[in-house]
C-alpha cells in the first residue's frame, strides 16, 4: 500500500499530461470543425454542381468517413498513451474486490456500523473524510460480487441514497444502470443482520457458519475462558535445555489440551528489523494449500509471505536454533521460516497446520507436529490470534511467540488446534511461522505447559463441528 500511496503521485502527474494532451486534441478539433462547417457550407451552396465534381464527391466521402477515423483514433491514442504509462502501477479490480471484502470482513468480524465507517470514524475516531456517493456506489456495486456480504449492499445503498439527497450528486449514465442494478439485488435477497447475530442463523441465506461466528466473537475477545477454566493456566519460567537453565524462557500458559503456550520477550526488536529487511523484497501474495493440496490464492487469506532458509542469515539460523531450545524439538525436518506481512483487513481465516491424516499429507518427513509462531509486530487493533475451540485470544504483541502442538501424543491429528488469524484493523501485521515435522522427534516431545491434562472427550471432527 505504501508503494501504491507513492505510485499515486506518478499517475496523477500522468493524468495531468492525458488532460493536457485531450485539451491540445480539443483545440485540433475544433479547428477540424471549423474548416468543415466551412466546406460543408461550400457544398450547400449549389449542391448538384458540388457532387456532379470527382474531387469534391470525393472529399466529401473522405471527411465523412477517414476524417471521423482520424479523430476516432487520435483520441483512442491520447487515452491509451495515458493507460499505458500507469498500467503497471495500476491494482486490478479483483484487489478492489479483495479491498471491500476486508471492510466488510472488519464491519463484521469488530461490529462496525456503515455509518460511522461512511463518515470516516473507527472505534469512535475520526480516522478518514467522509465517503463520496460515488465511493458509495463502487462499494456497493462490488459488494454485490461477493459472497455473504447482502446485507451491507443494502446498508451501502442506504447511505448512497442519503449522501445523494443531502449533496445533490449527480449521476451519469453508466452509474444510474448501477444503480438500477442495486435496487434490483436489494429487492431480490434475504438479508441478515450480522451485527445482531449472536448463533448460528437456522435458515438465513446470508449464513455466517457457526465457526465464523465463533472465529468473530474471539476476534472481538468475547466467549474467551471462564476464569474458572483459566483457574489452571499459570505464568512461569521455563528451563527445559543447559541454555535455558541459565536464561530461563518467560512463558505463559494459554491452554492445557493442545500444550499452547504463549513466550514472552523471545524475540529481539533488532532481530526482528533484519528478519522484516530480508523479507521485504520477497514477500508475495499468500498462497493456502486448497483440500486437493493445489495451491490457491483466494480471499481466505490475505497476507504477504516470504521464506527464508537458515544459510541466508545468521539471524534465521539464530532462530531455528532458539526454536530448537524452546521447544526441545529437532530443527532438522523443519521447514523454512515463513515471515508473513499482514496490511489492513489481512486475515487468515479458521484452518488447521497440519494436513489432517484423513487428507493425506505431501511431506516426507511427517505431518507437521507443532507451530511456533513470533510476532514480530505490535497490531495496533485486531490481528490477534484465535483458537476457536480452545477459546483462546492471543494478541500479536512484538516479540512473543506462540507454541502449540498440531497433533496428539498418539500421532492422531488435534482438532481443537484450529485456528485464524483475525483481521488487522489498524496497523501492520508481521508474524514468522516454524513449522515442526514429526520426523526425528520421536524420543522429544517435551510438554510445555506444567500438567498436561488429557480430555476425557473423544475427539471426533463433530466434537469440533
Ligand atoms: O498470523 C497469525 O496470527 C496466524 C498465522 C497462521 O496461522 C498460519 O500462517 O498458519
Ligand atoms: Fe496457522
Amino acid at each position: 500500500m505504501e508503494k501504491l500511496a507513492n505510485d499515486e503521485a506518478i499517475i496523477l502527474e500522468e493524468f495531468e499530461k492525458f488532460v493536457n494532451d485531450l485539451e491540445n486534441e480539443m483545440n485540433y478539433l475544433v479547428r477540424k470543425l471549423n474548416i468543415w462547417i466551412e466546406e460543408h457550407k461550400h457544398a450547400m451552396k449549389d449542391i448538384i454542381k458540388y457532387i456532379t465534381n470527382p474531387i469534391n464527391s470525393l472529399l466529401l466521402i473522405k471527411r465523412t468517413t477517414v476524417d471521423v477515423d482520424l479523430i476516432h483514433s487520435r483520441l483512442l491514442s491520447t487515452f491509451y498513451r495515458f493507460k499505458q504509462k500507469i498500467a503497471k502501477l495500476q491494482p486490478t479490480t479483483e484487489d478492489f474486490s479483495g479491498a471491500v471484502d476486508g471492510l466488510l470482513r472488519l464491519q463484521s468480524i469488530y461490529k462496525l456500523q456503515t455509518s460511522d465507517i461512511v463518515n470516516g470514524v473507527i472505534d469512535g475516531e475520526q480516522v478518514s473524510e467522509k465517503m463520496k456517493s460515488h465511493d458509495l456506489l463502487s462499494i456497493a456495486t462490488h459488494a454485490m460480487t461477493l459472497e455473504k456480504r447482502n446485507f451491507f449492499i443494502d446498508e451501502y445503498s442506504r447511505e448512497l441514497k442519503r449522501s445523494i439527497s443531502e449533496n445533490g450528486d449527480e449521476f451519469d449514465e453508466i452509474d444510474q444502470q448501477h444503480l438500477y442494478h442495486l435496487e434490483l439485488s436489494n429487492l431480490n435477497t434475504t438479508k441478515i443482520n450480522p451485527y445482531s447475530m449472536n448463533d448460528f442463523p437456522k435458515n438465513g441465506i446470508y449464513s455466517l457458519e457457526k465457526e465464523e461466528i465463533l472465529y468473530s466473537k474471539m476476534c472481538r475477545k468475547e466467549g474467551l475462558k471462564s476464569p474458572k477454566e483459566s483457574a489452571a493456566l499459570k505464568c512461569r519460567y521455563l528451563s527445559i535445555s543447559a541454555f535455558s537453565k541459565i536464561a530461563p524462557y518467560k512463558i505463559e500458559e494459554a491452554d492445557h489440551h493442545s500444550n499452547l503456550v504463549i513466550f514472552h520477550e523471545i524475540i529481539s526488536d533488532s532481530e526482528i528489523e533484519i528478519l522484516k529487511n530480508i523479507s521485504r523484497q520477497k514477500l508475495t501474495r499468500g498462497e493456502i494449500y486448497e483440500n486437493d493440496l493445489q495451491r490457491a490464492k483466494t480471499f481466505k487469506r490475505v497476507a504477504k509471505v516470504a521464506w527464508l532458509k537458515d544459510e541466508e542469515s545468521e539471524v534465521v539460523s539464530r532462530i531455528s536454533k532458539r526454536v530448537e531450545d524452546m521447544t526441545g524439538l529437532s530443527m532438522k525436518t523443519a521447514e523454512d521460516l515463513q515471515v508473513q506481512n499482514y496490511g489492513i483487513g489481512g486475515h487468515y481465516n479458521p484452518h488447521w497446520d497440519m494436513t489432517l491424516k484423513r487428507d493425506g499429507h505431501k511431506w516426507t518427513n511427517g505431518n507437521r507436529i507443532a507451530t511456533v509462531l513470533f510476532y514480530l509486530s505490535t497490531v495496533d487493533k485486531g490481528g490477534a490470534t484465535v483458537f476457536p475451540y480452545l477459546k483462546v485470544h492471543v494478541p500479536a504483541v512484538k516479540g512473543t511467540a506462540a507454541f502449540w502442538y498440531n497433533l496428539r501424543e498418539s500421532g492422531d491429528d488435534d482438532y481443537y488446534t484450529r485456528h485464524a488469524a483475525c483481521p488487522v484493523l489498524i496497523g501492520s501485521k508481521w508474524v514468522a511461522n516454524k513449522w515442526i515435522h514429526e520426523h526425528e522427534q520421536e524420543f522429544r516431545r517435551p510438554c510445555l505447559v506444567e500438567k498436561y491434562i488429557e480430555t476425557s472427550e473423544s475427539e471426533t471432527m463433530s466434537n469440533v463441528f
